[in-house]
């Protein structure tokens, strides 16, 4: 039997050895060349420490407040897309996590369990990331969904207008798993076989015409606190701060949509010297680390994401 992980790194590779190769394939790459997927890791590693000794570190409290809400740890889990690929209870398990962790979990839109059921799986506090299809009416339904069952907050993902070009599910000829918030709202057939069907079933249903001026109508849908998920500059930022979200989420989704965007912790400072506290800033992309959690911070951001995929093994 192989050695207990210690660290994550440690539980990909038991991913690799565990998961049929395009599973493993869909949840550890990331677009084209993916250099943004190894610069994301390799930023933070191009970072060290100033230490300074003789401090009195023997009572630390790692907790902190996101939107009021207190947690053990500035970590939160990222919203990742079915979970049922790696653990056939899926997201309520994962929920189930971050309830005993006294974290928050981000449900993703692609989930594989439905929003009722993560609801009444644990007592959680869940956010509710949403992606805007062509048919709006679909995204009202799921917010209007995610406030009766409880959800806190919306993350809007914003760097998605198209599915990112992920060679490793073209390859695999990749097929979409059951979406199952939107059994009954939207056809689920097969549509493309030759390539990742991902992508084809991406392009005919996500919205690209989604832009700023959206978030008004979102505001008017929810009384939710909506955070932005996929700003990487300055510009954006101040933009978000504008349209009133109440937080950034520095993000390039994992290196999986636009490749040769910046590894987000090179480009954490210049936003939150942009946002200037007016709203609290997260990270996500390529945390592995305590020590990657400990430069976020440094850094200026109030908590990191992680995805735990690869925690139900
Ligand atoms: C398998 C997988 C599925 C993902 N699915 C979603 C998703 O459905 N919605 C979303 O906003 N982000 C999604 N992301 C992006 C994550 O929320 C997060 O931005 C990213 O994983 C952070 O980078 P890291 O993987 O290096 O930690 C996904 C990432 C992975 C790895
Ligand atoms: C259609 C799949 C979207 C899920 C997602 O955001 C991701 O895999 O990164």
């Amino acid at each position: 039997m192989a050695a207990e992980p210690v660290n994550l790194n440690e539980f990909q590779e038991l991913a690799r050895l565990a998961l049929p190769k395009m599973y493993y394939d869909f949840y550890a790459g990331g677009a084209e060349d993916e250099h943004t997927l190894k610069e994301n890791v390799e930023a933070f590693h191009r970072i060290t420490f100033r230490p300074r000794i003789l401090v009195d570190v023997s009572r630390i409290d790692l907790s902190t407040t996101i939107l009021d809400y207190k947690i053990s740890a500035p970590i939160i889990i990222a919203p990742t897309a079915w979970h049922k690929l790696a653990n056939p209870e899926g997201e309520v398990a994962t929920a189930r996590a971050a309830a005993s962790c006294n974290t928050i979990m981000v449900l993703s839109f692609t989930s594989s369990s439905s929003i009722e059921e993560v609801a009444a799986s644990c007592n959680a506090v869940c956010f509710y990331q949403l992606y805007v299809l062509k048919k709006r009416d679909i995204a009202a339904t799921l917010v209007q969904r995610a406030e009766r069952n409880g959800f806190k907050a919306l993350v809007l993902t914003a760097d998605a207008p198209r599915l990112g070009r992920r060679e490793a599910d073209i390859k695999n000829k990749m097929i979409k798993p059951q979406l199952k918030n939107l059994e009954g709202l939207l056809s689920t057939k097969v549509s493309s076989d030759t390539g990742s069907n991902l992508e084809a079933d991406a392009r005919e249903a996500m919205d690209a015409s989604l832009s700023w001026k959206d978030l008004e109508w979102l505001r008017s849908i929810t009384n939710l606190p909506i955070l932005i998920k996929g700003i990487l500059t300055r510009e954006d930022a101040i933009k978000a701060v504008e349209v009133g979200v109440a937080g950034i989420i520095v993000s390039n989704h994992g290196a999986r949509q636009l490749d040769y965007s910046p590894a987000t912790i090179s480009v954490l400072e210049e936003v939150v010297h942009a946002v200037k506290g007016r709203v609290p800033i997260l990270m996500d992309g390529g945390v592995r680390r305590g020590t990657d959690v400990f430069k976020a911070l440094a850094l200026g951001a109030q908590a990191v994401l992680v995805s735990f995929s690869q925690l139900h093994l």
